[in-house]
């Protein structure tokens, strides 16, 4: 099979690399034509400094080469993902749309595959997520992910089309849990990072992964989505990885807002924008969403850590 992947970033072509290497082509679709001509040339990648992209990935910034194909995987980041679906939603009917972004949009609220059910309702929307880092993937070490779509039937063809030996595929027709769990994560691995960052130990940080945990089920419960998708890859297998880890940018960056590290703003930090959208919706559903909020109010330095901490600590006590 052929599969096109729009975004050359770390994820997108780490994707590219597993696909490639199980014996699809693969056309990687970046917005820059410089950067995509040097990459097909020097087979390197400017965001995954170890990998090397196999022959049969072809490097374009030809969107029209991207069209040629049906099944289109969208490594954007979430915030970019609507506009690039409004402005190409007519060259994209018809076609199978896996979103490999984690977020909630800030203009609408909603998550990846809801989006392009929005814009493109005749694509088969799907949804590609769980615990993994660009590099392991790329590096051929053994992943495990879940393809959330609505239809069962395109996603069992999806899960078999897009596994490989080292990146085996999960399915669920549960398409809001995994987008919600994909995108909270972010936020509670922002507020793990600020833990860590503020020296303020383990059993803080496990702290906020349970009760940030808490919040993911609040929102699914009101939302109308399955625990069990929560509890599953995209839910509490991302949480656990993104929360522990330093290759987390989203840790990275709770550690920054801690005054721990310095950051580089350009990197893509999905967790960012959705605290604030979280924070949004949850309002509007009258949901109280603590961590979450205090997440977003660092984030617009409405507080500082020893802020949020009081915000989190003197909170009325009440049953787990
Ligand atoms: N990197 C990872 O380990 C990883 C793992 C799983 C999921 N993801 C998810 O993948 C998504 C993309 O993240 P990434 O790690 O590839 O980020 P990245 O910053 O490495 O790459 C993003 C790419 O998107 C391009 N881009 C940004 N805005 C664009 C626009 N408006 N139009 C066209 N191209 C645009 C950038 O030029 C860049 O090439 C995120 O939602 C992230 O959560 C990343
Ligand atoms: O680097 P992060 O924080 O964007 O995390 C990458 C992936 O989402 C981990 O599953």
């Amino acid at each position: 099979m052929s599969i096109a992947v729009i975004g050359a970033g770390a994820f997108g072509a780490a994707l590219a690399i597993t696909w490639a290497e199980a014996g699809h082509d693969v056309t990687l679709w970046g917005r820059n034509a410089d950067t995509m001509s040097t990459m097909q040339k020097t087979r390197e990648i400017p965001r995954l400094s170890d990998a090397v992209l196999p022959q049969n990935i072809t490097c374009s910034a030809s969107l029209d080469t991207v069209f040629a194909h049906d099944i289109i995987a969208l490594a954007l980041p979430a915030q970019a993902m609507r506009p690039f679906l409004e402005t190409h939603k007519n060259a994209l009917t018809g076609k199978s749309l896996i979103a490999c972004c984690k977020g909630i949009d800030l203009t609408t609220m909603t998550g990846p595959v809801t989006t392009i059910r929005q814009i493109v309702p005749s694509a088969n929307a799907a949804m590609l997520t769980g615990p993994s880092f660009a590099a392991d993937i790329a590096n051929g070490l053994p992943t495990a992910l879940t393809l959330a779509t609505p239809d069962d039937t395109i996603g069992a063809n999806l899960q078999s089309l897009l596994a490989t030996p080292t990146l085996r595929v999960y399915r669920t027709t549960d398409t809001i849990g995994a987008e919600l769990g994909g995108a909270l994560k972010n936020v509670m691995a922002i507020a793990c990072g600020v833990a860590i960052g503020a020296g303020l130990g383990d059993s803080a940080r496990a702290a906020l992964m349970t009760r940030g945990f808490s919040e993911m089920l609040t929102l699914a419960d009101r939302l109308g989505a399955d625990r069990a998708t929560l509890g599953g890859l995209s839910g509490f297998g991302d949480l656990v990885l993104t929360c522990t880890s330093t290759q987390s940018r989203n840790f990275r960056f709770g550690q920054s807002l801690a005054g721990a590290t310095d950051f580089d703003k350009t990197t893509t930090v999905e967790g960012a924008a959705t605290a604030k959208s979280v924070t949004k919706l949850a309002k509007t559903l009258d949901l109280d969403l603590p961590i979450c909020t205090v997440v977003a109010d660092l984030i617009d330095e409405k507080t500082d850590v020893s802020g949020a901490l009081e915000a989190l600590m003197a909170r009325p006590l009440k049953e787990e």
